[in-house]
């Protein structure tokens, strides 16, 4: 599907609420989380899309929302991070209960232990949460999970997650597709037509959740998917962003003026 194809299948962006993932959907994939290079062109297209859709735009991202701010530090619009651990909404910052408890520690110093184990992993500390990144030893994955999952029964209300090269031990009670949901029921992101647009196992169920409620989802990048649209990788995602934001494309939905 090309970036006008994709537009052309989406509904106009001033009636849409716009959910976006950030690692391999808004910014390329990186062997190590500190790698990434934010593209220049995307502050500026996060304010475009920010403005068009009269603020129903929303990063749902796995990373935290410090970690995002890093990244994009004048992006003022709603982040959930944490995969809907934490939520940054009106400049105000929610936190899950388990951030900062003895749990989350032990749980993150027996990570440490783990990467310190296996080298060519990484630990990376979240708020709410611990991830192992196995991106540079793939080989690894097999052993890295049955430890990673020993860890996960010791601690109840924790879960084991897997996404691209990287295993996470987060809250249970969390998920990009709760987020989205509450965020649907809020203005300015109910009453629109809304879409994800996310390339990761942690995108799909909020996919799912979009389609089930007569929405929409577009995957980017290569790989199984629920979602109906799809583009190529994040170049191509930014270049339909640009065009879906002058007003091109949208063909196949009447507006509603
Ligand atoms: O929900 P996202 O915004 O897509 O965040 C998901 C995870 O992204 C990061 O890890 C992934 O990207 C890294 C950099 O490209 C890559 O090295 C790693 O293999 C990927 O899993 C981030 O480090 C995690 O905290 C996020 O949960």
């Amino acid at each position: 599907m090309s970036a006008r194809d994709l537009v052309a299948a989406l509904p106009p962006l001033r009636e849409t609420a716009v959910f976006l993932d950030f690692d391999g959907t808004l910014v390329d994939l990186a062997e190590t989380p500190d790698g990434i290079a934010v593209p220049e062109d995307l502050p500026d297209l996060l304010d475009r899309l920010t403005e068009v859709t009269g603020g129903a735009l929303a990063l749902v991202s796995g990373r935290s929302v410090g970690a995002l701010e890093e990244f994009l530090p004048g992006f003022e619009g709603v982040i959930i991070g944490g995969h809907g651990a934490e939520q940054r909404i009106d400049g105000l910052l929610e936190t899950h209960p388990l951030a900062g408890s003895e749990a989350l520690g032990q749980l993150t110093r027996a990570v440490e232990a783990l990467a310190r184990q296996h080298p060519g992993t990484i630990a990376e500390r979240k708020p709410t949460g611990v991830v192992l990144h196995y991106r540079r030893v793939p080989d690894l994955e097999a052993r890295l999970v049955s430890r990673m999952s020993d860890l996960a029964a010791t601690h109840p209300g924790i879960e084991l997650h897997r996404a691209k090269m990287a295993l996470e031990l987060r809250p249970d009670d969390i998920g990009k597709d709760i987020a989205v949901g509450l965020l649907r029921s809020r203005q300015p992101f109910d009453c629109r037509k809304a879409i994800l647009f996310g390339d990761d196992a942690t995108d799909e169920v909020a996919m799912r959740y979009l389609l089930d409620h007569g929405d929409l989802a577009c995957k980017v990048g290569t790989g199984e998917t629920g979602a109906p649209l799809r583009a190529e990788d994040p170049t191509e995602l930014r270049a339909a962003l640009w065009m879906w934001t002058s007003g091109e494309g949208s063909e196949a939905w009447p507006s509603k003026d």
